[in-house]
């Protein structure tokens, strides 16, 4: 079986990548190694019948990048060399291991709910600005009184261009000068330092406006 540079580049790799990349956005510090199987059915070259191959993804991540190297299995090494020519032996033992290493972006934060010393350090001056705790969700909200909606409703267009930047976005609510505004990270299920951010900036830009 032949399994051609072209399929490992635009099929195998690009899938592996999209789960590494995933997980290098999502995993938990905790999560620092693991090993990802997928198995596919891979049509045999010169006409050999259709195999199934099992790869291996393990990877590594380390806080500045995520190492992900996929390798065949030994069964899937033999399954796809045995029987086929020496030429395809050797074509596929020189292409039957790739590794791609990509550095998860700088910029992309791993986010995590708040634990309770950054609750204590940074949630609390948010809630003796006015904010609340939501009840029954891990949830802060203040309502935003400024002088008109015209005011308003650039308040609320300066805080979309931050939402848009950090991709992280407010649940509000606009009626004439009021802006009701609830943050939580769905992502996480709760509070997370994007929230934290997110009111920082909304206070300021509140305060700028007074
Ligand atoms: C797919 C997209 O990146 C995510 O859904 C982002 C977008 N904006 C978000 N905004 C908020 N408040 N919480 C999130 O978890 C979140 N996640």
């Amino acid at each position: 079986m032949l399994i051609t540079i072209k399929h490992t580049q635009n099929v195998i790799k690009p899938n592996f990548q999209k789960v590494a990349n995933l997980l290098a956005s999502r995993h938990k510090p905790a999560l620092s190694h693991g090993i990802a199987t997928t198995t596919e059915l891979v049509d045999g070259g010169f006409g050999g019948a259709k195999s199934r191959l099992r790869s291996e993804l393990s990877f590594n991540f380390t806080r500045s990048s995520s190492k992900i190297s996929f390798l065949y299995t030994p069964a899937a090494r033999a399954a796809a060399t045995g029987g086929g020519s020496t030429s395809l032996r050797r074509f596929y033992s020189t292409h039957l291991e790739a590794e791609t290493t990509t550095t998860t972006s700088k910029k992309r934060k791993m986010v995590v709910r708040l634990n309770d010393q950054e609750r204590a350090e940074k949630l609390q001056p948010l809630l003796d600005a006015g904010w609340t705790l939501v009840e029954g969700r891990d949830a802060i909200f203040k309502q935003f009184v400024l002088k008109d909606f015209n005011q308003a409703f650039s308040f609320m267009t300066g805080v979309a261009l931050l939402a848009e930047k950090i991709n992280h976005h407010p649940e509000w609510f606009n009626c004439y000068n009021k802006v009701e505004v609830t943050l939580s990270t769905h992502d996480v299920g709760g509070l997370s330092s994007q929230d934290i951010r997110m009111a920082t900036y909304l206070e300021t830009q509140a305060n700028l406006l007074k």
